[in-house]
């Protein structure tokens, strides 16, 4: 607990002064005012995050937590469970999606056992933070203690911090967990205040009683555990998961050290709404990637207030659309440190 209060006391607002200078100096660039869009903000707010008119973030980072769900029980899924270990021992060798599309921008992949009901070899490259072998059945309880829930976003903490530390300059968030589209969709519905229909989706598979039934365990569960929507831990430990409440800590710890975070789809952004109801400043840190297919996806974006970047038609998860983005980061930051200014550009002045 204590590390996650002194990191919420951490965070402060984007540095404004930089963004407006930001701001004149992109506008002074040998282009049409605001002609290269979405790069502009960005590069924008790269600066107000980092301080630095020409920010750097030429060390890239996905964090990949796992856990399991004991709302699988429920036949939520059309997965075996297992995915999530086999997964799991598969991103240390590079052969995920995730990994295919961070190898482009040279952006490491570090895995998070936060909750994997099967134990991880120690020699499988993954970082052991095992909480639980994986959460409780909402359908029958909560998913875990508040104890827990503040356990697993600590873990995110942690291990961002330890990345960080050794010279990480911008994170992304990845989840493993087979049934994890279900805790999701369950927090959405209770943070949003509306029916679990609304932001159900078809996730990596549904069971066999299709989207209707996993919207009849979401909707009981919340009904049962009665999380109190004020309350985001409370959310979370009653209708979450472990790996969404590491990457929520992720996304606090990125903010509390004033580095980006790219967020990925679906459970990322639901993630990253824990993190914004326990302290909303870590917005001006969170940078979107891709408009995930799943119909919460969107709600959840709008939420947080981001627009998403991309729109792929991707439902992946593990960090992939994040990865898709850290090439765009990289092209905002390149605008800045390279672009001629008009004054340059026409020899008034030598660049
Ligand atoms: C082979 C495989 C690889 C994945 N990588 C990410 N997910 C994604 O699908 C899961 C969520 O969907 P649901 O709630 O429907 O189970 C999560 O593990 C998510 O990361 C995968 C799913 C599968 C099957
Ligand atoms: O958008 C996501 O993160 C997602 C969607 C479906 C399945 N897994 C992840």
């Amino acid at each position: 607990m204590q590390l996650l209060q002194q990191t919420l006391q951490q965070i402060q607002h984007a540095n404004n002064e930089i963004m407006e200078k930001a701001r004149d100096y992109i506008d002074s660039l040998s282009k049409p005012p605001s002609s290269l869009g979405k790069l502009e903000s960005l590069a924008i707010q790269l600066a107000g995050i980092t301080g630095e008119l020409y920010p750097k973030i030429d060390n890239k980072a996905i964090i990949v937590c796992a856990g399991d769900h004991g709302v699988c029980d429920e036949g939520v899924t059309s997965n075996p469970q297992d995915v999530t270990f086999l997964q799991t021992l598969n991103f240390p060798k590079g052969i995920t999606g995730v990994c295919a599309i961070a190898n482009i921008t040279n952006a490491k992949i570090v895995t998070v056992d936060v909750g994997v009901k099967q134990d991880i070899p120690l020699d499988a490259g993954v970082i052991i933070k095992k909480i639980k072998y994986g959460t409780d059945n909402m359908a029958k309880g909560p998913a875990m203690t508040r104890e827990e829930a503040i356990q697993s976003i600590e873990v995110g903490i942690e291990v961002a911090t330890a990345e960080i530390a050794q010279g990480v300059n911008v994170l992304g968030t990845g989840e493993m967990g087979i049934g994890n589209t279900t805790p999701s969709a369950a927090i959405l519905s209770v943070l949003h205040a509306c029916h679990p229909q609304e932001v159900t989706g078809f996730g990596a598979g549904v069971g066999s009683g299709g989207i209707a039934h996993k919207v009849e365990v979401i909707q009981n569960a919340i009904a049962l555990n009665k999380p109190n929507r004020h309350d985001a831990i409370d959310v979370l430990a009653k209708v979450g998961g472990l790996e969404i409440g590491a990457m929520a800590g992720v996304i606090l710890a990125a903010a509390a050290n004033r580095k980006p975070v790219v967020i990925d789809g679906f459970i990322s952004t639901v993630a990253a709404l824990i993190a914004y109801e326990l302290e909303p400043k870590v917005q001006d840190y969170i940078i979107p990637s891709h408009a995930s297919e799943e119909p919460g996806a969107k709600i959840a974006a709008e939420l947080l207030g981001v627009e998403p970047m991309l729109h792929m038609n991707m439902r992946l998860g593990e960090g992939s659309g994040a990865a898709l983005a850290f090439p765009i980061l990289d092209a905002a930051c390149s605008m800045v440190s390279n672009m001629a200014t008009l004054a340059e550009s026409v020899g008034l002045v030598e660049k």
